[in-house]
């Protein structure tokens, strides 16, 4: 049966965290996913694919930081954009190419989107999103103490800087989405989590220095763009209970209710596996099939064959 697809790249598949993060490097990992997402096409599918930015948007804030004293630096939103704009480059790009090595003739369009947010939101009091390249503690105290950044450790991978990461209230262009995916065209849309934008009192948009999480966002693409399954693809083929203990259990299907209990019983890390179940989970309670797998086996996910798949009922 073909299906609506909201695919979401973990920042793994653009760039792993022990690679130089250069051009050539995040070109050559995102054509990786591209070929893969291309088959999933291929199979009848249709997809709709966002991604994450964390490394990207900090490296740009970085070089503006950097550059400060040649040329004005410009503000994180706007950092996001950039991103949001040669991610999506190299992913219409490469996506286009492969889809054409299979002899698919598809359009594919990169849309530089808009999330609104909450102004107000609590997450501006308690920055939390990690972006940028990682330190050792050491240094990202120095860092933190030298350029007023706020630092945190990262899922035990290391200390990044980290900013503030509202909740996404709406994906701006979701309509448009939706008519082009409806017409076939591949949309990648919403990278990064979106540009965060907030609404003025006399309704005029204006850009917000944040990151949202790409995996809240993805759920939202999902939801008003009315997709049929929701895939988080990242570097584990499944989400597993007791994560990296001697009696750890990779979850295949599963009902949404057994999902609740387990993330009441805390299986899922805050800084990495949490916002993914936490997406999984909302989308299943529309009464959708939310797939968390690895980017390698996300064909065979779609078909039910791997990675952890979530549904209200079975
Ligand atoms: N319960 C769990 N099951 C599987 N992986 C988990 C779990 N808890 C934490 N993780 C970690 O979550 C990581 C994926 O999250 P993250 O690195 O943030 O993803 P991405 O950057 O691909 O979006 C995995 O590499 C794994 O180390
Ligand atoms: N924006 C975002 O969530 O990026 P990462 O997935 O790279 O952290």
């Amino acid at each position: 049966m073909a299906e609506k697809i909201v695919i979401a790249l973990g920042g793994n598949a653009i760039l792993q965290p022990k690679q130089e993060a250069t051009y050539e490097n995040q070109y050559e990992n995102v054509r990786i996913s591209t070929e893969i997402i291309s088959k999933i096409v291929k199979n009848g599918h249709t997809v709709i694919v966002t991604h994450g930015n964390g490394p990207q948007v900090g490296n740009i804030l970085r070089q503006n930081e950097e550059a400060k004293d040649v040329v004005p630096p410009f503000p994180l939103d706007v950092c996001s954009a950039e991103s949001q704009g040669f991610i999506g480059y190299m992913m219409e790009q490469t996506l286009k190419n492969e889809l054409t090595k299979l002899g698919l003739n598809r359009e594919v369009v990169s849309l530089l989107t808009q999330t609104e947010v909450d102004p107000n939101d609590v997450a501006f009091e308690d920055p939390s999103k990690p972006i940028g390249v990682f330190y050792s503690e050491e240094e990202a105290k120095l860092l933190a103490e030298e350029k007023g950044w706020i630092v945190k450790e990262d899922a035990g991978r290391g200390w990044r800087r980290v900013v503030a990461s509202p909740e996404p209230k709406s994906i701006l262009s979701s309509e448009t989405i939706k008519r082009l995916t409806d017409d076939e065209v591949i949309v990648i849309a919403a990278g990064g989590g979106g540009i965060p934008v907030m609404r003025e009192k006399d309704g005029r948009l204006k850009g917000v220095e944040a990151v949202i999480d790409k995996d809240r966002s993805a759920f939202r693409l999902a939801e008003e763009s009315k997709a049929d399954v929701l895939m988080i693809l990242t570097d584990v083929n499944n989400v597993f209970v007791n994560y990296g203990k001697p009696d750890q259990k990779a979850l295949g299907s599963i009902t949404l209710e057994e999902a609740k209990i387990y993330a009441d019983e805390g299986q899922f890390s805050a800084g990495s596996m949490g916002p993914k179940m936490e997406a999984a989970m909302k989308f299943a309670e529309l009464g959708g099939r939310a797939i968390i797998c690895s980017l390698g086996q996300a064909d065979l996910a779609v078909e039910g064959k791997a990675g952890t798949q979530i549904t209200k009922v079975q």
